[in-house]
């Protein structure tokens, strides 16, 4: 069997980065850059007032104490917006809001619950520190900072920053396309009614979700029957197409592994046992037309878990982002149970925080089987138990990847 470490591998060697386009910063909310946003200005962009106050020469003002008021005329009014382009002459003081420029001459703000807030003079009581309250310019970056690195998701923080640089069309990665198929003649599409021995098909709904959830636009195809004519119809029709194709089901050892079997011909897919649990049987490579075509196995925790540990890094990837992996966290198992003998285990749990300590139960009580899709609800995670560990004890300590968002 295949470590899933070097499965993961051989998945992210089948993708490439996406083509990329530009895109207004408005539109460009959870988008990955594909072009570094460098500075051409300083931000600040000039010495500005971090208050609403009076700027003045810091040698004015340097006596000024509750019982020594300073009071100098008041020879301008600068509101944010506004500016004041000739140097203020010593022994005078201007008022200034905060985010206003700071003009020549001055050297400190006073704020203006230091003074009286008089407008044709001002009265001082408070010395400022020599530079107090003043924004200086490059303080945050300067012309050729590197503000935004390729690869960044772009969140509400990453815009302002664009923006702030006066950068508004960006260089993004154009969003991957995905297709979702399932297969299984049991499967019924959403909403109808199972007679006995039918199911609804809730794989080709998850992975279409997730592959959304992880920024691909996604065509759900829905269930195929196991008809490997049928079946190689549809990849056909979409080779060449999408950027990736998933498929579900259909790929161990039964007497009507559809996906195997429709695949059987293609030289470059090949299907190999991960040691993993669960997840064990999986197919990837590249149908004719070299569209990359992840096969997943048909239990719906296993094609969770192997969306999250195999897909999810590979349109990571696609999209071109820097990270391609969930963020992990520790946490401290609360119960026992067993893990297989020799491969990794992906066991769903739910975390819970009591004082200090993050405590990982698993989402269905007693239950690490691959069937359990109610329960895969619950999860907020997956705990990863490494193929030595042959069982997990209560405290034992987790890596756990966050699988929520
Ligand atoms: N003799 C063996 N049998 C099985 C083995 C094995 O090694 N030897 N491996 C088991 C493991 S592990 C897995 S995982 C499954 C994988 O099987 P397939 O990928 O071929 O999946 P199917 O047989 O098509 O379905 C398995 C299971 O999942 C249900 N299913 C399938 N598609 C959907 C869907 N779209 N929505 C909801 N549920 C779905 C299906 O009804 C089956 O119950 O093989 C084991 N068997
Ligand atoms: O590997 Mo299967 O995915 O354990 O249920």
């Amino acid at each position: 069997m295949r470590p899933v470490i070097e499965h993961r591998s051989a998945v992210l060697d089948l993708v490439t980065p996406v083509p990329t386009e530009s895109r207004h910063v408005l539109e460009a909310l959870g988008d990955v850059l594909a072009v570094d946003v460098v500075a051409t200005c300083t931000l600040p962009r000039w010495d500005n007032s971090a208050m609403d106050g009076y700027a003045v020469h810091h040698a004015d003002t340097a006596a000024a104490g509750p019982g020594t008021p300073v009071t100098l005329p008041v020879v301008a009014d600068i509101a944010a917006g506004t500016s004041h382009d000739t140097p203020v002459a010593p022994g005078t003081a201007v008022r200034i809001m905060t985010g206003a420029p700071v003009p020549a001459g001055v050297d400190s703000v006073v704020p203006v619950e230091h003074t009286d807030g008089g407008t044709e003079h001002v009265t001082i009581t408070t010395a400022p520190v020599l530079g107090a309250h003043i924004r200086r310019a490059g303080e945050d970056v300067n012309p050729g900072d590197v503000v935004l690195t390729a690869g960044t998701f772009l969140g509400p923080a990453e815009m302002a920053a664009a923006v702030s640089v006066g950068q508004s069309v960006l260089t993004v990665h154009r969003r991957p396309r995905a297709v979702v198929i399932s297969t299984g003649t049991e499967l019924v599409p959403v909403g109808a009614e199972p007679a006995h021995g039918q199911i609804p098909d809730s794989n080709s709904v998850l992975l279409a979700a997730a592959a959304h959830r992880a920024g691909c636009t996604v065509v759900r195809v829905g269930a195929v029957p196991d008809d490997p004519a049928v079946l190689a119809a549809v990849l056909e029709a979409h080779d060449g197409d999408a950027d990736l194709i998933l498929t579900s089901g259909g790929v161990s050892v039964g007497a009507y592994d559809v996906v195997k079997q429709a695949l059987a011909d293609s030289p470059g897919v090949e299907f190999v046992r991960v040691a993993m649990q669960p997840g064990k049987p999986q197919g990837l490579g590249r149908l004719a037309g070299g569209t990359p075509v992840l096969c997943l196995p048909g239990n719906p925790v296993s094609a969770h878990v192997t969306f999250e540990v195999f897909v999810r890094p590979a349109i990571m990837r696609l999209r071109g982002a820097r990270d391609l992996d969930r963020p992990q966290v520790t946490a401290v198992a609360a119960e026992h149970w067993r893990t297989p003998a020799g491969r990794t285990q992906l066991m769903p749990v739910t975390l819970v925080q009591t004082g200090t300590r993050l405590e990982a139960h698993r989402a269905v009580a007693g239950g690490s089987g691959s069937h359990l899709v109610a329960g895969l609800a619950r999860a907020e995670g997956l705990a990863v138990v490494p193929a030595t560990t042959e069982q997990v004890l209560p405290g034992d300590r987790l890596t756990v990847m966050r699988t929520t968002s």
